[in-house]
């Protein structure tokens, strides 16, 4: 029993214990179980802590901070509270038998089934969103059949070097880019034979002069061909996710790729439905154009999260068709919304993903 006049001291067991009860959406975890809880300090009955996310979400900070201290003041006794949020990402696993890049923390391959889906349309927006939120963010246009990202992002230059060894990435948004359509004119594609296109992206990506990136996304060439197999045995990836429609025809393409994934052990992060609603502008009605549910489904059936579904917007259309992307031209709007809390449902996975130890270790090398 405490005696009158006696300073009560709060406990790290008693602070652990109230914090263990705030589930982060995202994670779908608490926020002791996701670590992420960090220099707590206990002075009586006052406590400072941190929490700090793996993942980029500067719009939930204040939410965040709001939701820890109210679990913190249930603590019988407590006194001040100070809980400040921040972020910080490190570098996930990749598979097997290859090494993350030193200047790219996590890569992450956009990919669909079959084109016309919205893969690009799709990259364009998540990595915006991610930068939005205060990542380090750059995209490869690795898409061999239709290099669209340097049209969705108004970019009209070329690259440069200024080492005149690598690649300077193209700075637009707050994004780093570069694209394999750089490297080609618009005959030549038909001619390249797969290894030389896989080369080229190889390249491109290594060749790159990136700088310090928490995420590379790769948009990359619909389908499941030659080209998608060996950059998935060599690019390092962290995770891939699939972008469908949620048309028959489109999901069972998309499966394909699931496959390919999981084959290569690559982890499939989740899967976006795309075009997968039509809100009337004039009624707001809700009309399912393309079916219904395809990606929910195939996430179901394959053990794969859903990360989100984008509905069919016309200002998603003419905002990238005009180089500007609506997570910039309307980054308040309801489209940029859906597309944030697409990307930090994707950050979230990659941050639960275990952390790269291949740094750690020097190579093993037999003795003379
Ligand atoms: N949610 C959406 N609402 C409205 N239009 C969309 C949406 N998503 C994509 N689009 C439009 O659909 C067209 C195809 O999109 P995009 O180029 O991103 O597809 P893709 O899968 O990358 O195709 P490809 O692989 O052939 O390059 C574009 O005109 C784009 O603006």
């Amino acid at each position: 029993m405490q005696k009158k006049g006696e300073k009560m001291s709060i406990t790290p067991e008693a602070v652990n214990q109230a914090i263990s009860t705030v589930v982060d959406d995202n994670l779908q975890t608490d926020y002791v179980s996701a670590r992420s809880v960090k220099n707590i300090q206990i002075d009586g009955n006052d406590v400072s802590l941190t929490i700090e996310m793996g993942y980029p979400a500067k719009s939930l900070h204040e939410f965040i901070r709001n939701r820890v201290t109210a679990a913190l003041r249930k603590i019988d006794g407590i006194g001040k509270i100070h809980v400040d949020v921040d972020t910080k990402i490190v570098t996930h696993e990749v598979q097997r038998g290859v090494k993350p890049l030193p200047d790219i923390k996590n890569i992450i391959a956009v990919s669909s089934g079959k084109g016309g889906v919205g893969k690009s349309t799709t990259t364009a927006n998540l990595a915006l969103a991610l930068a939005a939120e205060g990542a380090r963010v750059g995209i490869l246009d690795a898409d061999i059949y239709g290099p669209s990202q340097p049209s969705l992002m108004g970019i009209s230059e070329k690259p440069t070097s200024s080492d005149g060894k690598n690649m300077d990435p193209i700075i637009q948004y707050g994004l780093q880019l570069m694209s394999i359509g750089f490297m080609m004119d618009s005959v030549q594609p038909l001619a390249w034979r797969a290894p030389m296109i896989t080369q080229a992206v190889m390249q491109l990506l290594q060749q790159t002069k990136w700088q310090d990136l928490d995420y590379l996304l790769i948009d990359m060439p619909p389908g499941t061909g030659d080209i998608q197999l060996t950059l998935s045995q060599k690019a390092p990836l962290t995770g891939a996710i699939v972008v469908t429609t949620p048309q028959d025809v489109a999901v069972l393409d998309a499966r394909k790729g699931l496959m390919m994934f999981q084959k290569m052990n690559v982890d499939v992060l989740g899967i976006v439905e795309n075009m997968s609603s039509y809100v009337c502008s004039h009624c707001g009605q809700i009309e399912h154009i393309f079916g219904k549910d395809g990606g929910k489904l195939m996430s179901e059936a394959y053990g794969v999260d859903s990360l989100g579904e984008i509905p069919l917007n016309i200002a998603v259309r003419e905002q990238t068709d005009n180089g500007k992307p609506v997570v910039v031209a309307e980054p308040d709007g309801l489209m940029a919304g859906i597309f944030r809390d697409i990307a930090c449902r994707l950050a979230a996975k990659v941050a639960l993903k275990p952390k790269d130890t291949s740094g750690l270790f020097p190579p093993i090398v037999k003795a003379e």
